[in-house]
């Protein structure tokens, strides 16, 4: 086990850093486990304002299916502690920070980069499915940049064990596939809509269905109202990849296994991905 995996942790046993981000629950901060010297991240969040949400089963059901989750493409939850008032959660650190800020700053990626992610996070998908675990929440917001510029998938607190197929409806409006904003039975493939959105993003900027208001979004989504703008040029091998896997009957979507197989993405990905 890493240093930071065994015993009962409190606050003391760590210096706390800098703030590396705020979410809607609280701070994540820089932190250093005193004896290892191990960085970890320190995600802190309020129990107050947990249970005022109802989202303290959620919590529980990320710590469950993280600690079973180890992957080169999916950030650690090394464990949880918690005080009178709050609850800790003891992260891996991604040393290059947030996916979405990239993208911001550069607008979107070039092709091989966009590849190479999408690659990284169709190998990282293929595995939590292949332990019936669905992420229901990939968005540029939930992915971090590993020390060597790897992507790492994080955030499960939307994330379930696929034989208790969810109806809740979760997440921003942008990534949900038909099936769930229509709020039906949902499965694995809901995970390969939301990287197709992805892919669609990481190319063009902008999410496919962005619309002003969320009524149109939802609109676009259900009718897969999908659009390719003519700038910035992207090849056609992208926009195939793309088209097979924004599909509305998701039996249909492009199986992920398949995906590595796409020409673009063979002619696109850095081997290691
Ligand atoms: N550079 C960095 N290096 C490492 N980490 C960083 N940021 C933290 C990324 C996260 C990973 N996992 C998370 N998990 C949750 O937030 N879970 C969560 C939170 C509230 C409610 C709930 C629930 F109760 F609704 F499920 C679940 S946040 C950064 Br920036």
């Amino acid at each position: 086990a890493s240093p930071v995996e065994q015993r009962r942790w409190t606050l003391n046993d760590f210096d706390i850093g800098s703030s590396l981000g705020r979410g809607k629950f609280g701070h994540v901060y820089l932190a250093r486990e005193k004896t290892s010297n191990h960085l970890v991240a320190l995600k802190v969040l309020f129990k107050s304002q947990l249970q005022q949400s109802q989202v303290v089963h959620q919590l529980r059901r990320e710590v469950e299916i993280q600690s079973h989750l180890r992957h080169p493409h999916i950030l650690r939850l090394y464990g949880y502690f918690y005080d009178q008032f709050r609850v800790y959660l003891i992260l891996e650190y991604a040393p290059k920070g947030e996916l979405y800020k990239q993208l911001q700053k550069c607008k979107y990626f070039s092709e091989r980069r966009a590849a190479t992610y999408v690659a990284s996070l169709a190998r990282a998908l293929i595995y939590c499915h292949g332990k019936h675990v669905i992420h229901r929440d990939i968005k540029p917001e939930n992915l971090l940049i590993g020390a060597q510029g790897e992507l790492k998938i994080a955030d499960f607190g939307w994330s379930v064990h696929t034989f208790n197929r969810r109806r809740t409806m979760c997440g921003t409006l942008d990534y949900l596939p038909p099936e769930m904003v229509e709020s039906v039975e949902h499965d694995a493939s809901v995970d390969i809509w939301s990287l197709g959105v992805l892919c669609y993003e990481f190319l063009y900027g902008v999410p496919p269905f962005e619309a002003k208001e969320h009524v149109d979004t939802y609109r676009r989504i259900v009718k897969v109202d999908l659009k390719f703008p003519p700038k910035p040029i992207v090849s056609s091998a992208a926009k195939d990849l793309i088209s097979q896997m924004l599909v509305k009957d998701s039996s249909k979507r492009l199986p992920l296994h398949k995906l590595l197989e796409h020409p673009w993405i063979v002619q696109n990905a850095e081997p290691s991905g």
